[in-house]
């Protein structure tokens, strides 16, 4: 685990001495935007113009921002147009690595590189900061895109409509504002706030940040005994925001990150709506919990020195969830 200064690799784990014993997130560094004729976007420069095979996916199967990405790819049949490299699950003092000793980690075939960082140099030959997945990488300009997998996800929705995406609109102009708000909660509170929970140095640091996660998650419960998504009866990236962090809670977070007041298992409607998701045609071939579990208990010897990997609870996610039952079918996106 480590950062670059000025383009010089340093391994250290996060401050938190500055900070009161709180993680604190830093913001990604590359914000530019792929749209369909290359005019820049929100952020950034131009010229990334939508094309298939000119951009190119990294990721960790383990990683929840990673995780969103690879969803957001499957739905919008972004496979073929976008292909991917997966880094080696365990991120130890060279920070990601493309080591092939594990399943499905392909190592990269493109540049064969051997770490994470070493793409940020090719970059930024300076760069200063975290070396972090995922990475939209543009193997025509030879540079990352972006980094910021909130941003990406947006891309992969709209950008590649005209150049052969699956239909399909996961951000609509008139959820927009509902969604921004859930996710502004739900990233503080769940997504971000588990981590907030698990790197915590103090007592305070961690009680303030897991009584958040349970609030959070007794909010959501309630939302979703309303209705089948986040929104209404309409699958949106609200929904794969929050679904990626579920995914890991009782098989890492709960122990490993110490939220274990309950359990996603214990909560009916939070559940159902995990297992809603997982059961969607291809959404289950984005989930490797070999990854996620060797990721989070052997990369984090600060938190768990021994690198033992938990027994882990009794699952069964393809058990029925009953949600269109209770719900009706959810909507066209
Ligand atoms: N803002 C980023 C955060 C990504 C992030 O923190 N990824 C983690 C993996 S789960 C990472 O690569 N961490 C490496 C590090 O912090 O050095 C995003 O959402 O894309």
């Amino acid at each position: 685990m480590g950062l670059l200064v000025e383009g010089k690799w340093q391994d250290s784990w996060y401050d938190t001495k500055s900070t009161g014993g709180h993680f604190e997130r830093s913001a990604a560094q590359f914000r530019n935007w792929i749209t369909p004729d290359g005019a820049p976007g929100p952020a950034g420069r131009g010229g990334f113009a939508a094309a298939g095979h000119r951009y190119h996916l990294y990721v960790s199967l383990a990683c929840p921002w990673a995780h969103r990405t690879l969803l957001m790819r499957k739905l919008k049949g972004l496979e073929s147009l976008i292909p991917i490299s997966v880094v080696h699950p365990l991120m130890l003092e060279n920070g990601w690595t493309f080591g092939t000793d594990f399943p499905a980690a392909t190592g990269d075939p493109l540049y064969n590189k051997d770490y994470l960082y070493q793409l940020y140099l090719e970059a930024d030959p300076r760069y200063s900061g975290r070396t972090t997945v995922p990475v939209l990488w543009d193997t025509v300009g030879k540079t990352i895109v972006s980094n910021e997998s909130a941003e990406i996800i947006r891309m992969f929705n709209s950008a590649f409509d005209g150049v052969g995406a699956r239909a399909g609109d996961y951000y609509p102009r008139e959820l927009r504002a509902q969604i921004d708000e859930i996710n502004a909660w739900v990233y503080d509170r769940v997504n971000n706030g588990v981590y907030k929970a698990g790197f915590a140095t103090s007592q305070q640091a961690y009680d303030e940040a897991v009584e958040g996660v349970f609030a959070a998650l007794e909010r959501l419960e309630t939302i979703l005994g309303r209705h089948r998504y986040l929104t209404g009866d309409r699958l949106t990236e609200a929904d794969l925001r929050l679904w990626t962090t579920l995914i890991r809670f009782d098989p890492v977070y709960v122990t490993h990150f110490k939220c274990d007041r309950r359990r996603i298992g214990d909560y009916l409607n939070l559940s159902g709506f995990l297992r809603d998701i997982y059961q969607m045609p291809g959404v289950s071939d984005t989930v490797d919990f070999a990854h996620i579990r060797n990721h989070y208990y052997r990369s984090h010897a600060t938190i768990n020195p021994h690198g033992i990997i938990s027994i882990g609870p009794l699952q069964d996610l393809d058990e029925p969830h009953g949600r269109d039952d209770r719900f009706g079918p959810a909507g066209e996106s």
